[in-house]
């Protein structure tokens, strides 16, 4: 960079953070943007929204004492999305919609004529982004204006601005390559330019330090000609080489980049961002990083509990000399965490104490790169009050409860070993009589703004359990009506009570807390509250067994026990950090197998125990993969191994790319298995059939991610492409997931077609074609 711009520029700052959440404190943007969608705002409503967002997020970084802001986290929908849109890559199938607001929901969420991207899990988070599609035609092509927009919104307040982007490498690494392309890492040399033109865009519009993110150089993606250190080395050697830029630093997050550090440390950028939680100092060190500016990731950035500020100093301190100079971050964006602890009256007051939400944790960074620079008795007070709060967790009882511990370690093998699958069929078809390809759901129905509004008033006071219930149930004998009439074979209750799969039952289990207002992006504009798993885990009562048994009281077709696994539960909830995730998966696992033998004495035949985050949260480095795929694999059978041979365990996935768990989903052990795979075309099924898999399967053959009802053309397509795969008498007809999320008439539509689909398809079974 030239030298003039050199020592006009700041060449460093002291407090910061990689990105903050965009939906608002009060789901300002996830109202505005379904408005839009409906209708029911314009464009113009619906940006002012967003600008007062971005505001507010603005004024808190600055209030909480940083000097540097980090800008452009703000999105419509998704930041891979955003960055597709950066790079001129979205698909050409939504090239026919004008509006460019439009257009980019239209990639998002599909139309009545365009499919979607795809979604999947954002590193081992539950935040989805949209897979970018990187095709033989693919012609990048910089699109500046969203980035150079809340650049000048932010410069014009005066905010030391710091824009964030996608890096290359993490951008082309979570691309999916389309219509026969290569490996999209190999275009790597057709973005390089993109991104050193954009450094010269946000150079002369003012900017001093640019962020560019590659979390993917924390994990194992990266192979063969696409080493990954090489990569970053060479990428960044080339930007950092870009005359008149501004300051780079590279932000890496979820996990230890170590020989990547090294590699970014040979380039001449600026700074380089670490993560100190998922990772250790130790690398930071022997990076050789004595010329840049380190930001260090120090507070926990995607779980909720208080920092030990002591421990952080200490971290912080131990790269003193090692490093150019030090700022004191969050480990990730805050978009993983709730906004603040404030209003959440109902929380334990010894809990309360215990925790830090995004608010919090900026005066967390703020006290420590304080304590960085004036020491520590300037931060006196605040470095007590972390001190007492962490040593009244350490005595809580709730931490430690004999009995779930003695139970936890006095099971056996056993105990979570079902007789042999082939035996188990014989005695599940012998009870039960259901057609061939049977057809089913999987077990929500759509949450209507009614039942939401009824669970409000039941908060609120404004109705009482009974008439609660009474509502629920009438919600329960509409949903098997519904699916009577329809002429699906196994029939589910539809989950009207249940807020979510997995704050539902954190509900009724000890050892869990719930939050008033800690919404957090999921994806696009939903949300999710995770609850806050503190302590040792119980079950003092049945949590599902009266529903399931009325739903079951008003059919004579069989009626699906509904539960979620214990893997999805502690991924989907903040939780203790105080002992391994294994531990505490028994401990959940334990509650949910006494559900499971509620269910079957209560007289339910068939139990479905979802998974779906199985692969969400398999370790970034493939080293650290067996050890988590052999606990998360015990525990789901410690959950469901309880039961008869009669009893069917079905299990459900989605979300993922599940290559790389493959053998564990066999390992489930389940009788019958519902996976995601109508945005992915079957693909799925050639894995399964590669592991050797030989249990039944349900691949979904309607994305209920879109408003798009699939036609019985479409479904019995599907279907067909399936029967290729796996033979008829071990394939079920079922959607990708559950239908919380659609309208009743989508559902309606959706699964009468499905169910001619399943008819069509079973005649071509009974006398097939040629
Ligand atoms: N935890 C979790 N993670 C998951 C999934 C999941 O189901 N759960 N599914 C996958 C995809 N993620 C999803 C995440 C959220 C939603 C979703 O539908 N969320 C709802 C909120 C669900 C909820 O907690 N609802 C509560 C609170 C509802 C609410 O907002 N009530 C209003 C009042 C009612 C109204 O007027 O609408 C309020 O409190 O202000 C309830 O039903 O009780 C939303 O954003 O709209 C769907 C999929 C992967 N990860
Ligand atoms: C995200 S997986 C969802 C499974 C759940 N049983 C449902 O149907 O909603
Ligand atoms: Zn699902």
């Amino acid at each position: 960079m030239s030298d003039d711009t050199a020592h006009t520029t700041p060449t460093t700052f002291r407090a910061t953070v990689p990105g903050v959440a965009r939906i608002g404190v009060n789901r300002e943007l996830k109202r505005a943007v379904e408005a839009y969608w409906a209708g029911r705002i314009d464009a113009t409503a619906l940006e002012r929204v967003a600008a007062g967002i971005r505001r507010d997020n603005r004024q808190r970084l600055i209030a909480a004492g940083f000097d540097s802001i980090p800008v452009n986290t703000f999105s419509f929908y998704d930041q891979m999305l955003d960055t597709s849109v950066l790079l001129g890559a979205l698909p050409p199938r939504v090239a026919s919609v004008a509006d460019p607001l439009d257009r980019y929901f239209a990639a998002a969420r599909g139309t009545a004529d365009i499919a979607p991207l795809e979604m999947t899990k954002w590193f081992d988070t539950n935040y989805h982004y949209l897979v970018p599609e990187i095709g033989p035609d693919t012609a990048f092509a910089l699109d500046p204006a969203k980035i150079r927009d809340e650049v000048a919104e932010s410069l014009a307040e005066g905010v030391p601005a710091r824009p964030v982007v996608i890096g290359p490498i993490t951008f082309l690494a979570l691309s999916k390559a389309v219509g026969g392309a290569a490996e999209p890492l190999s275009r790597i040399d057709d973005l390089v330019p993109l991104y050193a033109e954009l450094l010269g865009e946000l150079h002369r519009a003012g900017v001093h330090w640019v962020q560019i993110d590659e979390p993917v150089l924390v994990t194992d993606e990266g192979s063969g000609s696409h080493d990954l250190a090489d990569l970053a080395e060479r990428v960044y050697a080339a930007l950092s080489a870009v005359a008149d830029r501004p300051r780079i630093l590279v932000q890496t997050y979820f996990g230890d980049a170590a020989d990547r550090l090294a590699a970014l440390g040979r380039t001449d950028v600026e700074g380089v961002g670490v993560d100190l939680v998922a990772g250790t100092s130790d690398g930071v060190v022997s990076a050789g990083l004595t010329d840049k500016l380190v930001v260090a990731g120090v507070v926990d950035g995607r779980n909720v509990w208080r920092t030990d500020l002591d421990e952080a100093l200490a971290a912080l301190d131990s790269l003193h000399g090692h490093v150019g100079a030090l700022a004191v971050s969050t480990s990730c964006s805050t978009l993983h965490v709730p906004y603040t602890l404030r209003g959440e009256y109902d929380l334990d007051a010894a809990l309360h104490g215990w925790l830090a939400f995004a608010e919090e944790k900026f005066a967390e960074v703020a006290a420590l790169s304080r304590a960085l620079t004036h020491g520590i008795t300037d931060q006196a007070e605040q470095f007590r009050a972390s001190r007492a709060a962490l040593a009244t967790r350490e005595s809580d009882p709730r931490l430690r409860v004999s009995a779930i511990r003695e139970r936890l370690a006095g099971l056996e093998p056993t105990d979570w070993t079902r007789t042999a699958a082939g035996v188990r069929r014989e005695a599940q078809d012998a009870a039960a009589s259901l057609p061939v390809l049977p057809t089913t759901t999987i077990g929500s129905y759509p949450q209507t703004v009614e039942i939401r509004r009824a669970r409000l008033a039941l908060r609120n006071g404004a109705i009482d359990d009974t008439a609660y219930r009474t509502r629920m149930q009438r919600e329960i004998a509409e949903v098997i009506a519904l699916q009577e009439r329809v002429g699906l074979d196994v029939l589910v209750h539809g989950e009207p009570e249940r807020n979510d799969m997995v704050q539902y039952f954190a509900e009724q289990l000890d050892g869990f807390f719930a939050t008033a207002n800690g919404w957090v992006q999921s994806y696009g504009s939903r949300c999710v509250r995770p609850p806050i798993l503190f302590g040792d885990v119980t079950r003092p009562n049945p949590m599902t067994v009266g529903w399931i048994t009325y739903a079951q009281s008003l059919t004579d077709r069989p009626v699906k026990g509904m539960l979620t696994g214990p893997v999805t539960i502690l991924a989907w909830s903040f939780v203790r950090d105080d002992q391994p995730l294994a531990d505490t998966a028994g401990q959940v696992a334990l509650a949910i197998r006494d559900e499971t033998i509620g269910l079957e004495r209560a007289g339910v035949p068939i139990i479905q125990v979802d998974e779906p985050a199985l692969r969400e949260l398999l370790p970034l480095r493939a080293a650290d993969r067996e050890a988590y795929l052999d606990w998360a694999v015990t525990a789901f059978r410690i959950s469901t191994g309880g039961v008869a041979d009669a009893t069917q365990i079905h299990t459900h996935l989605c979300y993922s790319e599940f290559g790389d768990v493959i053998g564990a989903i066999a390992a489930l052990d389940a009788d019958v298995t519902s996976i995601e795979a109508a945005r992915s075309h079957m693909e799925v099924l050639d894995d399964l059939n590669s592991a050797g898999f030989a249990a039944q399967v349900g691949p979904g053959v309607y994305d209920i991610h879109s408003p798009r009802v699939p036609t019985v053309d479409e479904m019995t397509a599907s279907l067909r492409e399936a029967l290729a795969a796996v033979p008829a008498d071990r394939l079920w007809v079922n959607p990708d997931c559950g239908l919380k999320t659609r309208s009743n008439d989508e559902v309606v539509q959706a699964l009468t077609n499905l169910v001619a689909a399943a008819h069509r398809a079973r005649d071509e079974v009974a006398a097939p074609i040629g």
